[in-house]
């Protein structure tokens, strides 16, 4: 192999094989619904997802929260077509409500950045193979202004910051224009002033590109300021599915949205009565 075969190979292996299939070289891939009917996953005798019904239409911003374990990474990997589920179905649909494989990308905690490779060519990764030199080159500058980082366009990822280097991430997820984008845990490892600034332009992003994301996170609040909806998977089941009704941008410690982030909490703990 040779050696950016190599790279590119090690960069999107962790992508599943219709998210690569799919990519357009550029242009902007339709978001898609996504639709799981009685999802369940076991990994030997620990049943980690329980019977999931889900609709997700096209475009739509949904979190997904809960306690460590309770299955929110499987259900993300799943969704990606990185794991296979143990029963039920998954399904992609168009506008029109026909199946669709759609042009699916993820950002992960750590950013994975190939180190030998400047931040323009960490992104053009993300195109995969068989696209013009000079297409790839602009599409790369196209999406690191987008995530204000056209200063950086030629720097090692070394040099970067922490925030920095998750937006060359983010970048290199968005380059493709996908129509579903999942987000697991993306800006965990960062400080609290990054996450916010982080969370703005992941807002921006979403609502210029329009496409289908799904976010994993810890973070209550990152989840009433993001969503149009969240969803609690407690032990495996959808524990609560809350829609989050206020228009963007959100204020951070909004009354309307605290009152949200409290329900969501108790839901977390049990301590909600079980509603
Ligand atoms: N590949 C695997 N093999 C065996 N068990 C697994 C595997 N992946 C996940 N699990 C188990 O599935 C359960 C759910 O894991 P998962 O990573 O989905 O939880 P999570 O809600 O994302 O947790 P966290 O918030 O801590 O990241 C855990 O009990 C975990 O040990």
């Amino acid at each position: 192999m040779t050696s950016i075969a190599h790279e590119r190979f090690h960069a999107v292996a962790e992508e599943p094989a219709y998210a690569r299939e799919n990519a357009p070289a550029v242009g902007r891939s339709a978001p898609a619904a996504i639709s799981l009917t009685g999802l369940e996953k076991s990994f030997g005798a620990n049943r980690v997802l329980r019977g999931i019904n889900l609709h997700i239409p096209a475009g739509q911003f949904v979190a997904v929260i809960g306690k460590s374990g309770c299955g929110k990474s499987t259900l993300l990997r799943i969704l990606m077509g990185l794991d296979e589920p143990s029963a039920g179905e998954l399904h992609f649909e168009d506008a029109d409500g026909a199946q669709a494989s759609p042009n699916a990308r993820i950002v992960f905690q750590e950013p994975r950045l190939l180190p030998w490779l400047s931040v323009a060519d960490n992104v053009v990764v993300g195109l995969g193979d068989g696209i013009d030199s000079r297409a790839a080159a602009k599409a790369a500058d196209a999406v690191l202004a987008e995530v204000q980082l056209s200063e950086k366009t030629r720097e090692w990822p070394a040099r970067l910051s922490g925030g920095q280097r998750q937006r060359v991430a983010l970048a290199r997820a968005l380059v493709s224009r996908p129509g579903v984008l999942a987000l697991d845990e993306p800006l965990g490892a960062l400080d609290a002033l990054t996450r916010i600034s982080m969370q703005e332009l992941i807002n921006r992003v979403w609502r210029e590109l329009g496409f289908t994301a799904v976010l994993v996170t810890h973070d209550v609040s990152e989840a009433v300021h993001l969503a149009d909806r969240v969803i609690v998977l407690d032990e495996g089941r959808i524990a609560l599915d809350l829609a989050i009704p206020y228009p963007r941008p959100r204020r951070h410690g909004h009354p309307g949205l605290a009152e949200l982030e409290g329900r969501l909490l108790a839901a977390i703990l049990g301590t909600d009565g079980g509603h």
